[in-house]
């Protein structure tokens, strides 16, 4: 597991509100805590970007991530994501990151490959997949998507 804390400055009043890039995350999950329930998360579906309203400040939200993605052979879909702070606050948020191990195998589950959906990757080692994103950027996607099925 890994942590990774953003921190957005407060907005001045007037300012344009400040926008963390949009991604999808590399990893398998996400869990994602906003300090205070600061609102500003959004997720991009369907052309345009929707903000998921911050239930209470204690509230978690779970990120499908890129591995997800392979192992579940394209059915949970890496969310595109990105963060806004409209605030006159900072705005702290806290990404709890879950990975496979080093030399975990990665790749769709036998079970979630049938007619109706044909194998969309193959399967490598995490390690491997970490090392050629290094040498070369690339997507997870192109990646597994360039293994045999
Ligand atoms: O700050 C947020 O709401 C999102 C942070 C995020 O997407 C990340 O750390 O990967
Ligand atoms: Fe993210």
């Amino acid at each position: 597991m890994m942590m990774i804390v953003n921190c957005m400055p407060a907005v001045p009043l007037g300012a344009a509100a400040l926008t963390a890039p949009r991604h999808h995350d590399i990893s398998g999950l996400s869990v994602l805590l906003v300090v205070d329930g600061c609102q500003g998360f959004q997720v991009f579906k369907d052309g345009q970007w929707w903000s998921v309203p911050w239930m209470n400040r204690h509230a978690l939200v779970v990120n499908s991530g890129d591995l997800m993605q392979v192992i579940s052979n394209g059915r949970y879909k890496s969310l595109v994501h990105r963060a806004i702070n409209l605030g006159d606050t900072m705005r702290i948020s806290i990404a709890s990151v879950y990975n496979p191990k080093k030399f975990a195998k990665i790749g769709p589950i036998a079970e979630l490959i049938d007619e109706d959906h044909p194998c969309l990757y193959g399967e490598g080692r995490h390690v491997d997949f970490l090392e050629a994103v290094r040498a070369k950027p690339m997507t997870c996607f192109q990646y597994f998507g360039s293994l045999n099925c």
